[in-house]
């Protein structure tokens, strides 16, 4: 795997963790960083303690981007708390935290995430949508402050969306991984099954549809995923707490669902590599979100 020229550094190989407030930019960066070819491979064994999102591997480092379930900060109730409890349980864990700011946009729901930052881990500050910066000598300040309140190891400008400076963050990561052998295959970019994946993307979309309340208590299940022969045949249920909710996830004749459905199948098709036949409806499962056991058969 080295090159034949250089002399062989050691091949290091470790977790890592990105987190930040909703927005900052995390799904963009880890996509752009597996260069938008999440592939799917069958389910393993596991490795690694958490769940994977992607791994990416090049000549001499192999980076396992893990799962931090969404910190949540609005609504207090037995989700939030099972997700807070996973957040500091992962970072815990982990060989490297990136921390990811949106620099023009810095308030106290960073400082909320950073409140939860490991103090005895590298921990770099990754300072996205460099892209947008016009006059950075407006917000040097900014970023000063949040360098006072906590002992980055490194403060790292980029832009995930522009792919700018994505070699110059993973060379700053390397550094802090362990020695050691890859534990996955080259070719191996996520270890997440399908059934999950398409339970993500129908919620992403939802996220991105909906207004700013509706979509913490929504879940989806996936109730039923079968092969015929290149064709994926899906049946989801999109989970809300209340009766109140569903006309909002649903739109007017169908249109909001359909539209999430429409794009959630799409993305679908790119990931998996073949058609999809998509059948999406909303089910009430009044207090999901705050009844521990219902929240376990969704597989929180
Ligand atoms: N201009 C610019 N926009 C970006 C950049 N990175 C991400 N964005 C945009 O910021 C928005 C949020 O990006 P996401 O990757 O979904 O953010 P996230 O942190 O994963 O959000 P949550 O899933 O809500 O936690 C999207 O519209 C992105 O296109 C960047 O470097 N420059």
């Amino acid at each position: 795997m080295t090159t034949e020229n250089t002399p062989a550094s050691p091949f290091r190989c470790g977790t890592v963790a990105i987190v930040g407030r909703p927005n900052v930019g995390k799904s963009t960066l880890l996509n752009h960083i597996l260069g938008l070819k999440l592939s799917i491979t069958s389910r393993k064994a596991q490795t690694t303690r958490h769940r994977l999102l992607g791994i990416h591997t090049t000549d001499d480092t192999q980076y396992l981007f893990v799962d931090t379930p969404g910190f949540q900060q609005k609504h207090v109730n037995a989700l939030n708390r099972s997700l807070n409890k996973t957040v500091t349980q992962v970072l815990a864990e982990v060989d490297v935290v990136l921390f990811v700011i949106e620099p023009m946009h810095l308030g106290e729901a960073d400082r909320l995430v950073l409140n939860m930052l490991p103090r005895n881990k590298p921990v770099l500050l990754v300072v996205n949508k460099a892209d947008l910066m016009g006059d950075k000598g407006n917000l040097l300040p900014l970023i000063q402050d949040f360098d006072l309140e906590f002992p980055f190891t490194a403060i790292v400008p980029v832009s995930a969306k522009k792919n700018l400076y994505l070699d110059e963050l993973l060379q700053a990561v390397r550094q802090h991984l362990p020695e050691q052998e890859a534990i996955y295959g080259e070719d191996e970019l996520t270890d997440k099954n399908e059934r999950f994946l398409a339970a993500e993307l129908l919620r992403e979309k939802a996220f991105r549809f909906l207004g700013d309340e509706v979509p913490y208590s929504i879940a989806v299940e996936i109730e039923k995923f079968e092969m015929e022969g290149n064709l994926r045949r899906i049946h989801a249920a999109f989970i809300v707490d209340k009766e109140s909710q569903k006309p909002m996830l649903i739109g007017k004749g169908g249109a909001k669902l359909k539209q999430i459905s429409t794009e959630a199948r799409q993305d679908m098709e790119n990931l998996f590599g073949g058609k999809v036949w998509l059948e999406t409806w909303v089910k009430v499962k009044g207090g999901w979100a705050d009844d521990e056991r219902a929240l376990k058969s969704l597989g929180y």
